[in-house]
């Protein structure tokens, strides 16, 4: 057994040491859980009559009270084609129940906003804040305290970070995420890319567009890119929150029922009335949190997760930053290119040995912490084999080489010798920028500032030809106290088209991008943001700016008298339909993006 990189155990201690009053008081809380009134036993007949008044034939089961009532927090809705299996899955839940003698009951329904519907339309300044949202939802559901143990139905972007950061606050319960699985393959991403910039160009019109669009997001699954909605599912992997190796088994097939079956039996096997009791709790805990930054790194993840993990983390009382991603990102191989860090998606990525190779050659390397509580038998060993039917009963195999080393690869040769994402930081402030999906040769880019309030300026400028030639497109006044930090992953195409034509092309901003941007250099969550004072306000067109993810700089070349003198433009109005007014609370409340721009936890901190 290989030692644990000293890097890894340097970064985890640190953690733990910064964490340690805000963890023990999360720990004592989990210990007071059972009894602060979350638990069925605290409530009087009038609450539980109510709670088990509509739920026929398993009436009796939940009120003797004898067996787990499972409470089932599910983000279902036909918007997300990821979610839209969830639909069906509580009466399977349920009946997977009764086979072990528990109960389950929908504990509540969360909202769940689809990226790609909202991409580019104003939809998409909510994004960011419905992640708390979200988590206010799975608090609100699991408040009834009718429920043992509970299973989260939530695979995309901010849903799963909402689902975890709700439940977290109930970590007491023994918890499981049911993940749903990819869509089948549909039009290859590259193509996707291609038509969408001749679009860009005026090449091509709407119906070729729309044709291609939905040939690649053609039915029921998660789409097959590697963006946030599938770190997500990595991340659930490495924290041993799945069923091992759950995540990338497609929506209808035997194998995935199986897998939803064996997680509604386990998490009625994990209960605190049993001998194995795994509270979510515990489960998430630093070594956990490190193997989420790991598997990050490891395999090209979202940048997203600069922002999500934090949030997280901060739920269960750990503290991490982006030094620590940096640190980390410094010692663990790229093992996995899956588009948009490679062609292959994740169908191709999971056939090729999927999550279960990286996890097994990473423990092999002593690259994870392999001694974690998951909701599995043992420790993070199990997810290290992928899940079969042999004879129509689930198995695991183990994986002993990649199928396909042109997207996956072992630790004795990796695509990169350190992770995807780097920390940049200088007189602009701090950000990160992901490289597993940009050519090395542009990992440094030195050039004149156009400046945007809006990215919808920026295409107008594109389509008028005002950006031929090298330039830092820098869009500011995008961070979460400006309008809800959306991802600006509309400006891909048209940055992708001068890049093509061989101008040294970057994006800097205090927003977002898609987990799925990939080939243009973008240094993004650039913090402090520019509404309140970010240095990024004190940019004008012109300026000579640098961003370097091997020095990981991002800096402003302006004399230094000259950028003290400087002001701050007037900040844009903030955003006033779509029912972005409703938000302005959560906006009025966000704490950095590198703290998790969280403003439920922001006030929670500055209470507790
Ligand atoms: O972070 C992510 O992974 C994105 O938010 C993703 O969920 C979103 O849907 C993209 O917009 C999809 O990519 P396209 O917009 O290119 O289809
Ligand atoms: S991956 Fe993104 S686009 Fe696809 S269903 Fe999830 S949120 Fe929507």
């Amino acid at each position: 057994m290989t030692d644990l990189h000293p890097t890894i155990a340097k970064v985890t201690e640190r953690i733990v040491q910064r964490s340690a009053a805000s963890r023990r008081k999360y720990l004592d809380l989990i210990e007071r859980g059972r009894d602060a009134g979350t638990n069925r036993d605290q409530l009087s007949c009038g609450n539980l009559a109510h709670g088990f008044a509509a739920s026929g034939e398993d009436k009796p089961v939940i009120r003797t009270g004898k067996a787990m009532n499972i409470g089932i927090v599910t983000a279902y809705n036909d918007m997300l084609s990821a979610h839209q299996p969830y639909g069906r899955y509580p009466e399977q839940i349920k009946i997977a129940a009764r086979e072990v003698g528990a109960t389950a009951q929908v504990a509540g329904g969360v909202p769940a906003m689809c990226d790609g519907v909202t991409q580019g339309q104003a939809g998409m300044d909510l994004s960011l804040f419905s992640r708390d949202t979200i988590a206010l939802g799975t608090a609100v559901a699991l408040s009834h305290a009718m429920f043992e143990g509970a299973l989260l139905l939530g695979i995309c972007d901010k849903i799963v970070p909402g689902l975890l950061i709700g439940a977290l606050r109930y970590g007491h319960l023994p918890t499981i995420l049911i993940p749903a699985g990819p869509m089948p393959s549909g039009l290859a991403n590259k193509e996707k890319v291609r038509i969408r910039q001749l679009y860009a160009e005026g090449k091509v019109g709407r119906d070729e567009l729309l044709e291609s669009e939905s040939a690649s997001y053609h039915g029921a699954g998660t789409c097959t890119f590697y963006g946030t909605a599938n770190s997500n599912q990595m991340m659930m992997e490495m924290m041993g929150l799945h069923m091992p190796a759950a995540s990338f088994v497609n929506p209808g097939t035997k194998l995935r029922t199986e897998l939803t079956r064996a997680a509604t039996h386990r998490v009625a096997q994990i209960g605190w009335d049993g001998d194995d009791y795994r509270p979510l709790g515990h489960c998430v805990d630093e070594k956990a949190i490190v193997n989420a930054m790991i598997g990050l790194m490891a395999t090209g993840g979202s940048t997203n997760h600069a922002i999500h993990l934090p949030a997280i983390a901060r739920a269960a009382g750990i503290h991490i930053d982006w030094t620590d991603f940096a640190e980390i990102s410094d010692a663990v191989p790229l093992l996995a290119r899956v588009y948009p860090n490679g062609s292959g998606d994740v169908n191709h990525f999971h056939a090729a040995g999927g999550i279960s190779f990286v996890i097994r050659e990473l423990l092999d390397a002593g690259l994870l912490h392999r001694d974690i509580r998951t909701v599995a038998r043992q420790d993070l060993t199990d997810y290290g084999k992928e899940p079969v039917l042999e004879n129509e009963a689930l198995a695991w195999k183990d994986v002993p080489s990649s199928r396909d080393e042109a997207m996956l690869r072992p630790v004795s040769n990796p695509f990169q010798p350190d992770g995807g994402m780097k920390l940049l930081q200088g007189n602009l402030g701090r950000c990160v920028m992901k490289t597993s999906a940009v050519d090395p040769e542009r990992w440094t880019i030195e050039a004149p500032a156009a400046l945007f309030h809006d990215q919808d300026d920026v295409l107008r400028a594109f389509k008028a030809g005002e950006l031929e030639r090298d330039v830092v497109v820098v869009v500011r006044f995008q961070g979460p106290r400006a309008n809800g930090m959306p991802e600006l992953h509309k400006l891909t195409p048209a940055l992708g088209v001068l890049q093509d034509r061989g101008f040294k092309v970057a994006l800097l901003t205090d927003g977002r991008m898609s987990g799925a941007s990939g080939k243009v250099p973008a240094a993004i969550h650039l913090s402090p943001e520019a509404l309140g004072g970010g240095p990024i306000g004190k940019l004008r067109d012109g300026d000579m700016v640098r961003v370097c993810a091997r020095t990981g700089s991002v800096e402003a070349l302006v004399d230094e008298a000259e950028w003290e003198r400087r002001d701050h433009p007037e900040a844009p109005p903030p955003p006033y339909d779509t029912g972005r007014e409703l938000f302005a609370l959560f906006r009025h409340q966000s704490d950095l993006a590198e703290q998790g721009a969280s403003p439920i936890l922001a006030a929670m901190d500055s209470e507790i």
